[in-house]
């Protein structure tokens, strides 16, 4: 089965809020543990026994893990073996972007079967150029795998990037809106390029109505963003939005329940 597919069985099994795993230094000392590998990997398995199975998507952040070298990317690869075997979907929160020759060597690491880093999908910046990313797309297809490319990005900075106005009267933001849907036309119920939308950027300032794909909506939770804001941004339906959260869940460990019931009690958040 395609990503999409996948994705959209998911979500009408566990809802749409992906639950990121983001090991910060301040969580692992509020959670008891050493700023270590050690550590590291007592958080991150923490959270797979919290959320595998139990949500629709877990989003562990790379940054984290390769914070602590090698032996922390280690951990990042059994985080993303535990959970695909729980039957999680996973999408590895990268955020790679380079020129196409290197982006195929990205797309073998993230997007290749047999990659021990290869989630079901990654994060991607489309920002050396949409067409830069071609090597990833091909990959995700070729392996039924998924991506998410940043549009508007939640945090203040991304704005005067990405609502620059190019030659052609469309926001950068815009254009990777259109390319993303060109990917994914036909795609039924949705395809498998999805895009990375802040649940903080306030006025939309984009069409989003032909992109067929998922929005993943960062933001939401410890950075500020409400429901409120998210329906707002995408509307009252949020249909094909994944709100994301990680530190506003994470604050609840490190006992596995109480992470599981805050995830839930944010899904419910959501339906209300
Ligand atoms: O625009 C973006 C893109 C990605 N992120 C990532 O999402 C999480 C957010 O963590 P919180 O603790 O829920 O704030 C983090 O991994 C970011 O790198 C984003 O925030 N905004």
């Amino acid at each position: 089965m395609r990503f999409g597919q996948r994705l959209a069985r998911a979500v009408a099994e566990h809802g749409p809020l992906c639950v990121g795993i983001d090991p910060h230094p301040g969580l692992l000392d509020a959670w008891g543990l050493p700023r270590d590998v050690s550590g590291l990997e007592r958080f991150a398995l923490t959270c797979v026994e919290a959320f595998g199975g139990h949500v629709a998507l877990v989003k562990p952040q790379a940054a984290f893990f390769e914070a602590h070298g090698s032996r922390g990317v280690a951990v990042l690869e059994r985080v993303v073996a535990d959970l695909r075997d729980s039957g999680t979907l996973v999408l590895v929160d990268a955020k790679r972007g380079d020129i196409g020759s290197t982006m195929s060597a990205y797309a073998a690491a993230y997007l290749a079967d047999g990659s021990p880093l290869a989630g079901d999908a990654v994060t991607l910046s489309p920002y050396l150029g949409f067409g830069s990313l071609d090597p990833a797309l091909e990959a995700a297809r070729a392996s039924g795998r998924g991506v998410f490319v940043l549009a508007l990005t939640s945090n203040a900075e991304g704005s005067s990037v990405q609502r620059a106005v190019g030659p052609d009267g469309r926001s950068v933001a815009q254009a990777v809106v259109d390319a993303a849907a060109a990917r994914n036309a036909g795609a039924d119920p949705l395809g498998d390029v999805g895009l990375v939308v802040g649940a903080t950027v306030g006025d939309l300032g984009v069409d989003l109505s032909d992109l067929h794909g998922y929005v993943l909506a960062p933001g939401f939770g410890a950075q500020g963003g409400t429901v409120a804001d998210l329906r707002a941004v995408f509307g009252r339906e949020l249909r094909g939005v994944l709100p994301t959260s990680s530190r506003d869940v994470l604050r609840h460990g490190p006992e596995p329940a109480s992470l599981r019931s805050a995830a839930a009690a944010v899904r419910h958040s959501l339906e209300m």
